[in-house]
């Protein structure tokens, strides 16, 4: 395998820019990379900030392709895919795909089947070069083959690989969708910060500035989440009041429906059911 495969990006959305951006802040060659999507304004602005040549035709950079990312929406996949099932049959990269819900046996069969395909969950944080994504490989993906998708991913954040495609829900309601958990309880921090009278931009900033300090603080630490819950509970002090009105409301039970629930929409996406 050469140093740096060629790797062409099906799609120029949120998700796509960002690993792009990763790859580029990384010393990847602008040149080995490439992007397709219909819309000519995405396809503007990621050739504008990372100097990529672009196309509105999915086939475009199929000839020395790679590895094929593919970054669209689920809903639109099935199309994508066929419509470049000829090119894929005959150059045979590998596939990646970061679309929600949909399967490795999907994707395949859509191409034309007997293909390496890396199912990828990554999260918006990748944008900032924090984000973490799950994957999982197909059979038929070689050891190098899985060192290219493992570069892609770690260009933009943490990277955890399953050995079971089932995992790919769970990470999926956990990572994928976990961002929008914790803007939810900034959301809320701030709100009940600024019912107490506090402006609502200092709210803002020091709720996300909590929740910044405390992720990095337990990124850092040796202690686990609980351990550091408790550092911060003074006996008979204000945080203990907090914590107690949350056990009350059982905050725990609430979280796990919730990741229950994303969890269970992730099998029904993929058209599958989801174990009792
Ligand atoms: N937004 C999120 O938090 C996460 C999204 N994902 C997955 O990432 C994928 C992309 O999501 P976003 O980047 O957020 O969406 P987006 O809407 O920003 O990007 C989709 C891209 O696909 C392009 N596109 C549409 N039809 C096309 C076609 N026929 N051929 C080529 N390109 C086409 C659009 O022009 C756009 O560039 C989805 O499958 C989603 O499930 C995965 C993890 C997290
Ligand atoms: O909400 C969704 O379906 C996608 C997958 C994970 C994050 N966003």
């Amino acid at each position: 395998m050469k140093e740096h495969p060629q790797l062409t990006f099906i799609g120029a959305g949120n998700m796509a820019r960002a690993i792009l951006g990763g790859l580029i802040a990384n010393g990847y060659p602008a040149n080995r990379l490439a992007a397709t999507a219909p819309a000519e304004q995405e396809l503007k602005e990621a050739a504008d900030a990372f100097g990529i040549p672009t196309s509105t035709d999915n086939q475009t950079f199929m000839a020395d392709c790679d590895a094929l990312i593919l970054c669209v929406k689920p809903q639109v996949m099935q199309a994508v895919c066929e419509g470049l099932a000829d090119a894929v049959q005959q150059r045979r990269p590998l596939i990646v795909s970061i679309a929600a819900g949909v399967s490795c046996e999907q994707i395949e069969a859509w191409l034309g089947g007997d293909l390496p395909v890396v199912r990828c969950m990554p999260n918006t944080p990748a944008q900032v070069h924090l984000g973490a994504s799950g994957l999982y490989a197909n059979p038929r993906v070689s050891e190098a083959q899985r060192e290219i998708a493992d570069n892609l991913f770690s260009a933009v954040g943490i990277v955890a690989w399953t050995s079971k495609q089932e995992d790919i829900h769970t990470v999926t309601a956990l990572s994928g969708s976990g961002p929008a958990y914790c803007f939810m309880f900034m959301e809320a921090m701030e709100e009940a910060a600024a019912s107490l009278g506090l402006n609502p931009a200092s709210a803002r900033t020091l709720a996300i500035q909590t929740m910044r300090g405390a992720a990095e603080l337990a990124t850092r630490s040796e202690e686990s989440p609980a351990q550091l819950k408790k550092r911060v509970m003074s006996p008979g002090g204000t945080t203990e009041q907090a914590i107690k009105s949350f056990e009350e409301q059982d905050m725990k039970a609430m979280v796990k429906t919730a990741i229950r629930k994303a969890w269970g929409r992730s099998y029904e996406l993929s058209g599958e059911r989801a174990p009792e």
